[in-house]
């Protein structure tokens, strides 16, 4: 069953029963305090386990003029009915060894009077009562299909412990809180619905009875604390002993101990009946120590816990759900699938494939293309069509998404009339060690079909890395010599919104046309250094990105003014305190690795202005820096930055190099050239290089670092690039 069937089963149920279940743990969350209050009470005295029944009798004999009852409860608390040497009736917590009154019997708070009431019945009676057994019941049908999800998306049940990768809070805290909450949740579940069934009346009666056992001749009379089943007995495995009621010798002691009851003569201490309590009452018993913590600090606490878990369950789930909702693109064609020339057929789970696969189609469409877009479940006979395009994501342990689970069957079972040129394009990630498998079977698949011809080779994009798909449009636009504009903004998630920003600062524009603008947020806003900005001018439809430094909670963007650069020439106009419209858009791909020692970082020009976020940034990780320019006056700018990072020691090495200051030219991938050791010690302390900056830059550095990986530690860019060691951002 694919992963949508148990994701739409685990969030029906939620739906159905958020409600009930969010009262149940709020109330749950304060019922279990309950317990641990109690215990916290000072009235286990003594270690009752060393205690029998003879000797608390005893000690109480000294003390009062008759006993009723002695009982101990779940927290060990000794307490007695008896008649005082004054004739009055009372009952009181006692210290057993000394039979001396400890304190009252504990009375409910108010408080969780009414949470037992709300949390058991919702005030509404047997109604309630019933509704609230079987939303335990649904919530263990949460936690089952839970597991099922996890277990899918780990890639079987073996890897149910094994790393998330964190691909969004809510999700990584749904999953890791839910493998540590699952067995209380569990357990809490299916003790709550044992003690409803029981409350109704739908459990098997326990059918042990009292049954004589064989008497021996009675053959005197004993002091009630000589019998020996009395000094047998210790206080730790009694619940209850009632006395005779009566000096009639057919009246008994009765005993209640955890698994048994026993009649005990009041003369000679023999066993006259004994009854063994059934497992539907032990069932009862455990169900309710466990269901409420009774008796246990530690068991309490996890009781908290897994209600605290539950109640971040319902509000993550449903984040999740509203999120993927957003995500989710509503298909709409113009023109009809046996016309289109163009067929883009689609693989996605969470809808962010779909983003890709419509700014394609709509960069096509404005190339006067006829185009029909669909999910890959939908493959049919396209009559007039002369290439198929497929974006798919991979899940689960390199499976497809839900929506393309049937293409692989569907390729035999379809025909097409004529011969079709086919591209595949993988969305994956890297941190799955089946990296864009099902893009890669796709594309295997459709290759040793007779009908299809490959137009471009397989491409695997990591992390939805936008740069790597506008590179392979390039690729597609020479291939087919038409002219195809991506609109970056379409790439983006939709659910992100539009947000205002103040002009806190800009420089004067340098030599190289270029400056610094610094824009403060004017609501809270999450983004990273390495993030991008995309920025429409007022009347304008097409936005420009620009790589995001992260200053104290503003962005630095380092600008250069091109001629007819309508992006450029807008920000360049803009002075302080004006206000200026964008949309973050995160670049997993190029944040600032955590959990590495060294980095590298590599650029030219404005692509130092990330650096210089990830720079102030930064911890602990040693951080060197290579940045090309043109002139002395290039840096300018970045002066103040540098020298504070090296000062501070944030910067572990600088290296500069300019490329019309002296004769000879010196740009940044000769700086990188002259520095093999750097790269070679920085590679083989498990650290890793980000470049930013001009894509012809970009291909230098790459040739020169691949050059000294190649001496001196027999790889190769391609390899550093697949093993994630090389970060790019680059335009
Ligand atoms: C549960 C889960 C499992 C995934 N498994 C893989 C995998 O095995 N291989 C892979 O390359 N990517 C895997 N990914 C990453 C997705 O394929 C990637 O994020 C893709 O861009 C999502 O596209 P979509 O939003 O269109 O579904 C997985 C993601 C998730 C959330």
């Amino acid at each position: 069953m694919t992963i949508s069937i148990w994701r739409y089963s685990h969030l029906t149920l939620a739906i159905s029963s958020a409600l009930f279940i969010i009262i149940a743990s709020v109330t749950g969350v304060i019922l279990a305090f309950e317990p641990i209050s109690d215990q916290l009470k000072p009235y286990e005295v003594v270690d009752i386990s060393t205690l029998s029944i003879s000797e608390t009798i005893a000690t109480l004999q000294k003390q009062y003029d008759e006993i009723i009852d002695i009982a101990v409860d779940e927290n060990n608390f000794v307490s007695t009915s008896v008649i005082t040497k004054e004739g009055k009736s009372e009952t009181f917590y006692i210290n057993p060894k000394t039979g001396l009154k400890i304190g009252e019997i504990i009375q409910k708070e108010p408080i969780f009077e009414f949470a037992t009431n709300l949390h058991r019945s919702l005030f509404l009676k047997s109604t309630g009562r019933f509704l609230i057994g079987f939303v335990s019941f649904l919530l263990f049908l949460i936690g089952v299909t839970g597991v099922i999800l996890i277990a899918k998306r780990q890639g079987g049940i073996r890897k149910f412990f094994s790393t998330i990768v964190k691909e969004n809070g809510n999700q990584y805290y749904h999953i890791i809180i839910g493998r540590y909450a699952l067995i209380p949740i569990i357990i809490i579940t299916l003790t709550g619905v044992y003690l409803s069934l029981e409350k109704f009346s739908l459990l098997p009666k326990d059918t042990n009875y009292h049954q004589k056992t064989a008497q021996k001749a009675v053959t005197k009379n004993l002091k009630v604390t000589d019998f020996i089943i009395f000094e047998t007995i210790n206080l730790n495995e009694l619940k209850k002993i009632e006395f005779p009621f009566s000096t009639d010798k057919e009246d008994y002691f009765f005993v209640k101990l955890r698994n048994k009851e026993l009649a005990i003569h009041q003369y000679n201490g023999t066993i006259v009946s004994e009854k063994k309590i059934g497992f539907v009452t032990l069932g009862s018993y455990y169900s309710l120590l466990l269901h409420t913590g009774k008796g246990s600090i530690l068991w309490s606490i996890i009781l908290v816990l897994a209600c605290f878990a539950i109640l971040f369950f319902v509000f993550s789930g449903f984040s999740m759900t509203s999120n993927r909702r957003k995500k989710t693109v509503a298909i709409k064609n113009k023109t009809h699938e046996t016309a289109a020339e163009y067929i883009i057929l689609v693989g996605s789970e969470t809808g962010s494939t779909f983003r890709f696969a419509n700014a394609f189609k709509n960069a096509l469409i404005n190339a006067e293309k006829t185009v029909f877009l669909a999910a890959l479940n939908s493959y049919k006979t396209y009559k007039n069509a002369k290439n198929i395009i497929i974006f798919t994501a991979t899940y689960g342990d390199g499976d497809a998404p839900a929506n393309a689970n049937k293409f692989i069957k569907l390729i035999d079972t379809v025909q097409q009339h004529h011969l079709l040129k086919y591209t595949v394009v993988g969305f994956g990630s890297k941190e799955y060690p089946a990296f864009c498998k099902f893009a890669i079977l796709v594309h295997a698949s459709l290759q040793i079909h007779p009908k299809f011809i490959p137009e471009l080779p397989l491409l695997k994009i990591d992390n939805q890395d936008i740069n790597v798909f506008k590179k392979w449009v390039n690729e597609f636009e020479n291939l087919t010599h038409c002219s195809l504009e991506i609109e970056e903004a379409e790439l983006s998630e939709s659910s992100k919104k539009e947000v205002e920003f103040n002009v806190l600062e800009k420089t004067n524009i340098n030599k190289d046309d270029t400056f610094l603008i610094s824009l403060q947020p004017k609501n809270k806003l999450k983004f990273v250094s390495g993030d991008v900005i995309a920025i429409t001018p007022k009347n304008e439809h097409r936005s420009r990105l620009y790589s995001i430094a992260k200053m104290d909670k503003n962005i630095l963007l380092s600008v250069k003014k091109h001629e007819f650069g309508v992006c450029s020439n807008y920000l360049e106009q803009l002075q302080k305190g004006d206000f200026v419209n964008g949309t973050i858009q995160q670049n997993h791909h190029f944040h600032f690795p955590k959990k590495v020692k060294e980095v590298i970082l590599i650029a030219n020009g404005t692509g130092i202005a990330p650096f210089l976020g990830m720079i102030q940034e930064s911890k602990k990780t040693k951080i060197h820096l290579f940045w090309g320019g043109k002139t002395k006056h290039s840096f300018e700018v970045y002066h103040k930055f540098i020298v504070k990072a090296l000062e501070n020691k944030k910067l572990t090495s600088f290296t500069i190099g300019y490329s019309q200051e002296h004769k000879v030219k010196m740009y940044v991938q000769n700086l990188v050239e002259d520095k093999p050791e750097l790269i070679i010690k920085t590679l083989q302390n498990e650290g890793c290089i980000l470049i930013c900056g001009s894509l012809k830059m970009q291909k230098g550095v790459e040739e020169a670092i691949d050059k000294i990986v190649k001496e001196k530690l027999n790889s190769s860019i391609e390899i550093l690039k697949e093993k994630g060691l090389i970060k790019t951002d680059c335009y």
